[in-house]
């Protein structure tokens, strides 16, 4: 079926309905996620995605915060250190900004994140509620624009999918004029389409690895015996290194809490398909190549066909990365007093599949 609609008809299944609240947040479907199939959406989705290669700059400052967690002999909420993590990346890339911690700006910027969740995940609010939401974001792309247009602007502006946007709205060089509202519903995806599946899929991995101790244990020795003593694990080492065992506990993360739900859990296709087992991805000591890339309909955490995430590279990088960096420097038990099987496994009804609780963790510095 999946391949059916995905391969066999996917031209004409590869446009989204604009229901009224999607086309309310996507400037009448000028983004890219909801953009008819053609050339706009072609163009619209090469030129963000081009910028958006490597997004593990942030990943040092976060070994150091979780130092000094361990320093104060704290627990780590680890899924808000992640979903930190991960917002604080994309703001980079794409706003150019960090949105500090504590600052009027990040307290703003977090507000309307939570309005708009709470208007497109749980469907409150009526119609004015959410022109109010998207009047709010427009107010605030503009400013990020605007500022962006600032001779003296801060130098991490430079090369960011704004300015990118800006630049080639100033050549005209797309096939199509660029209005401002087609690049602020450019940068809607951007944001929201990047931070909470890269988030989400990171705090799964973890959650899945503190449930099963012994696959943590191989990841770690896999790491640990391919890198020595390295203050942290790079995006180009572990290109270049092999790491079969983490990549196969990020595919069965993935498939494990992947939004293809019934496809990813089909019993007719996955043996135990509830339980996590990496070794399903391991084959003669190597990740089977099952490539994410949508050829193979069992596994498809990214989608396929036309539409397939155009955020792929850029994930998969993040994905292995920060989890990779964790699990190489830290040794990770649960709080005193919680059990493995309290650790629970329940999601939020929303967009992206969150955990219902957040995790928390102990860590011990390994090196
Ligand atoms: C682990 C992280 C991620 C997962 C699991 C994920 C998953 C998906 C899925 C399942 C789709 C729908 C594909 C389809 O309809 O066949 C999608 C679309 C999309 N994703 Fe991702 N994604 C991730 C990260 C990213 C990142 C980092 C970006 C970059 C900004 C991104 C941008 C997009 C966009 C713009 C679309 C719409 C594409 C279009 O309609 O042409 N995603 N993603």
């Amino acid at each position: 079926m999946a391949e059916e609609i995905l391969k066999t008809h996917d031209l004409s299944f590869c446009s989204r309905p604009l229901l009224l609240a999607f086309r309310k947040i996507s400037y009448d479907g000028f983004d890219i996620a909801l953009a008819p199939y053609g050339e706009y959406w072609r163009e619209m989705r090469k030129t963000c995605m081009l910028h958006l290669l490597s997004a593990v700059r942030e990943v040092s400052r976060m070994i150091q915060k979780i130092s000094q967690h361990i320093s104060l002999s704290e627990t780590i909420n680890l899924t808000k250190t992640l979903t930190f993590f991960t917002r604080t990346t994309i703001c980079r890339v794409a706003f150019g900004k960090r949105y500090e911690p504590g600052s009027g700006e990040s307290k703003e910027f977090n507000q309307i994140i939570r309005e708009f969740q709470m208007a497109v995940d749980k469907l409150v609010g009526k119609i004015d509620h959410l022109e109010n939401i998207c009047k709010k974001w427009d107010l605030f792309y503009q400013q990020l624009v605007d500022e962006h247009l600032l001779p003296d602007r801060p130098k991490s502006m430079d090369g960011d999918v704004v300015d990118i946007m800006l630049q080639l709205r100033e050549e005209t060089s797309m096939s199509s004029d660029l209005p401002l509202d087609h690049i602020k519903a450019a940068l809607m995806d951007v944001y929201f389409a990047s931070t909470d599946t890269i988030a989400t899929t990171m705090i799964w991995a973890m959650t899945a690895l503190i449930k099963n101790p012994s696959a943590m244990k191989k990841a770690q020795a896999e790491l640990r015996a391919s890198f020595g003593k390295k203050q942290m694990v790079e995006e180009e080492d572990l290109a270049v290194a092999h790491m079969p065992y983490l990549n196969a506990v990020i595919k069965e993360a993935m498939r494990l809490y992947s939004t293809a739900w019934a496809i990813s859990k089909d019993p007719e296709q996955w043996k135990n398909p509830n339980e996590f087992l990496p070794e399903r991805f391991l084959e003669g000591g190597k990740c089977l190549s099952m490539d994410l890339k949508g050829q193979d309909y069992r596994f498809i955490p990214f989608g396929a066909g036309r539409r397939i995430c155009p955020g792929m590279t850029m994930a998969m990088a993040t994905v292995e990365t920060v989890p990779g960096n964790l699990l190489y420097l830290f040794d990770w038990e649960l709080p005193a007093g919680v059990r493995k099987e309290d650790v629970d496994n329940d999601i939020l009804p929303s967009m992206t599949l969150h955990e219902k609780n957040p995790l928390y963790l102990l860590a011990k510095e390994f090196i």
